[in-house]
């Protein structure tokens, strides 16, 4: 049987909420994984020292049996120096919201007034503190992560020490804007290496597969790809993994997000090998992430093998991606 082993796999954007959804969920990303970069937007989102410590002990608390590194992080305000060195050692990154454009992101930035923000982002270049952002202006949907390249460009311009990470990008304008400044980098999810708008609306209506941002067109699919599979050095794989009750995903407003955490590595090996570039997978879900971050993981590994594998109807309450349907790749073991 063929086999393929990734070695300390990394998932870079991940969502695993809180209380009985953490514990749900966080074991099944801690199962495959050896870390993860955990998103602040709960509710209310994580802004605090004491919130991100204790935040960690819940998801230690979670995940009892497996070895799992949650790298921790703050939602983005306008914090000062003095703040961000109390909590540089105990977070990987700031993640920036603009205000209600995704789940729980109401209190995000409401407008991008590099002024106003100077302060913050001078403070965490200095600190090397990465900032990560869900990059989607409030323009028509389809266009809107298009749009926001004029204020990635701005920050990276601005700000040449900071790194900026663009998360979950979906478009060809994204991967376009990726080598204009050295200082930008991209995490991609395997949603978004599988799925056009025509997974979302083309046919019936698929809440499961419904996310911000949403996908987006043929074109903007094979440029994600074209990146994914060379793992280009400043592009790392983040799930956006963001796990939703089924009856808020298959409801009249149906919450945004897909969740894919316990079938990702599955599924990267397929589109891998699909394109015959299995040889690229470990730097795109685990080295890339390494260099980026400057992180080292413990080890594990994991070896998946080419067999078919019927995704479950449910993991507790939430409905994962492919739900029920055979996919070629398992996982056989890990060690
Ligand atoms: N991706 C999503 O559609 N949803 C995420 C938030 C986010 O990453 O934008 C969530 O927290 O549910
Ligand atoms: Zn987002
Ligand atoms: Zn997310």
């Amino acid at each position: 049987m063929k086999t393929h082993t990734l070695l300390m796999p990394l998932d870079m954007h991940l969502h695993l909420r809180d209380g009985v959804m953490l514990e749900n969920v966080a074991p099944l990303s801690a199962y495959s994984f050896s870390g993860a970069l955990v998103m602040p937007n709960l509710v209310p989102p994580i802004t605090t020292l004491e919130e991100v410590k204790a935040y960690k002990e819940r998801i230690i608390a979670a995940v009892p049996n497996d070895y799992f590194e949650p790298y921790m992080t703050l939602f983005y305000k306008n914090y000062d120096k003095a703040f961000l060195k109390s909590v540089a050692e105990e977070i990987i990154a700031i993640k920036l919201y603009p205000a209600g454009i995704t789940t729980n992101s109401e209190g995000g930035v409401s407008s991008f007034d590099i002024e106003e923000m100077r302060p913050t982002l001078e403070a965490m270049s200095e600190l090397n503190i990465p900032l990560c952002v869900h990059g989607e202006t409030d323009g028509f949907v389809m266009d809107r992560e298009a749009e926001f390249m004029s204020i990635y460009e701005l920050l990276a311009s601005s700000f040449p020490k900071l790194k900026i990470i663009m998360e979950h990008i979906t478009t060809k304008a994204a991967v376009d804007t990726l080598d204009k400044f050295d200082n930008l980098y991209a995490t991609i999810t395997v949603h978004h290496l599988l799925f056009t708008l025509d997974d979302v609306v083309g046919g019936m209506m698929m809440p499961h597969n419904f996310c911000k941002p949403i996908a987006k067109r043929p074109e903007d699919l094979d440029a994600l790809l074209s990146v994914a599979l060379e793992a280009h050095p400043k592009v790392m794989f983040g799930s956006d993994s963001a796990p939703h009750p089924q009856d808020k995903k298959e409801s009249c407003g149906c919450a945004a997000g897909v969740f894919s955490a316990p079938i990702a590595l599955q599924l990267l090996c397929e589109i891998f090998e699909q394109y015959d570039r299995l040889d690229n997978l470990q730097a795109f879900v685990s080295d890339n992430a390494q260099n980026i971050y400057g992180i080292c993981p413990e080890f594990k590994e994991v070896i998946l093998e080419k067999r078919p594998f019927v995704i479950p109807k449910m993991y507790a309450n939430v409905v994962p991606m492919y739900a029920e349907q055979a996919i070629n790749w398992a996982i056989a073991d890990i060690e």
